[in-house]
């Protein structure tokens, strides 16, 4: 745990709505500095809408939540400089360098641009991009933006970091730097919000899960805890359990019937 031990983000009875769907339900969560959280769950169970309210990004909602002990609707957003996100999908711009583009998020930070030039130019010599940061991030590959949007939610140098799905398109030796970059991080003090549907990475990086299904937390303690309570060895037979999803050969070999259905 970080330098004290109050909470660095509390959620008391979340509930959001869109429309007459109800997406959460009353979530309750209390984390603390360090802390690497595996926030998991089926496609629509609210993963990212409960994020995008930590962002601020959705304002309508009722319940509390508090960042750095403040509450985030008080309309003071002091407390998202020292937040980093990763979103699924990131929208960056094609048509800069890799140097434009992170000095311009860095400078939107505060940062001066000298500054953020000199730590988005060592990142990007760390994450093997050193050649590129000058080339249009047009030229990219997948795996290449996706290390830029991970730099430039590095570039503040966040207290809390948001991460959906930070690994894809990343190849298998950059994703070994980063999961240990998240490692020391946490080790820091900073505090790690990890979604993904990849559940033997979040099952290694994750210090506690938090699965949440249908709007409502139906798991929250250690992989270690999780498994004394669950008769399943992996995070994705728990998974499949607490969703309760037994169906994966049946759905698997109608798909293949139906595939198989047309005579060409
Ligand atoms: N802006 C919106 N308007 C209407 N419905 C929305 C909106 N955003 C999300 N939803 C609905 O809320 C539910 C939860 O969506 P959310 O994106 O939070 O799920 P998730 O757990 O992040 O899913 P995934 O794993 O697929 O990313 C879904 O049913 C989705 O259709």
């Amino acid at each position: 745990m970080g330098a004290y031990n109050e909470p660095i983000i509390t959620i008391r009875g979340l509930k959001k709505s869109f429309g007459t769907k109800k997406v959460l339900k009353g979530i309750d969560l209390d984390v603390y500095s360090g802390q690497i959280i595996g926030y998991i769950g089926p496609n629509g169970a609210g993963k990212s809408t409960t994020v995008k309210i930590m962002l601020g990004l959705i304002e309508q909602y009722t319940g509390e939540v508090k960042i750095f002990g403040q509450n985030i609707s008080s309309g003071n957003v002091e407390y998202k400089k020292k937040i980093g996100y990763v979103p699924e999908i990131a929208d960056i711009y094609d048509n800069l360098t890799g140097r434009e583009y992170l000095t311009f998020i860095g400078e939107l930070y505060g940062l001066d641009i000298d500054v953020a030039d000199k730590k988005a130019e060592k990142l990007m010599e760390l994450f093997s991009l050193k050649d590129v940061y000058n080339s249009r991030i047009s030229s990219y590959s997948k795996g290449m933006r996706q290390k830029v949007v991970i730099i430039s939610s590095l570039l503040n140098n966040p207290d809390i970091l948001f991460l959906d799905e930070p690994l894809s398109g990343m190849d298998a030796n950059s994703v070994m730097v980063f999961k240990e970059v998240l490692a020391e991080l946490a080790s820091k003090g900073k505090t790690i919000f990890y979604s993904s549907h990849i559940m033997e990475v979040v099952e290694k990086i994750s210090s506690r899960i938090v699965l949440i299904n249908d709007g409502q937390v139906v798991a929250d303690g250690s992989f270690d805890e999780l498994k004394e309570k669950s008769m399943e060895g992996s995070l994705e037979g728990i998974f499949n359990e607490l969703t309760g999803f037994n169906e994966h050969k049946e759905i698997a070999e109608e798909i293949v019937s139906v595939v198989q259905e047309v005579e060409i």
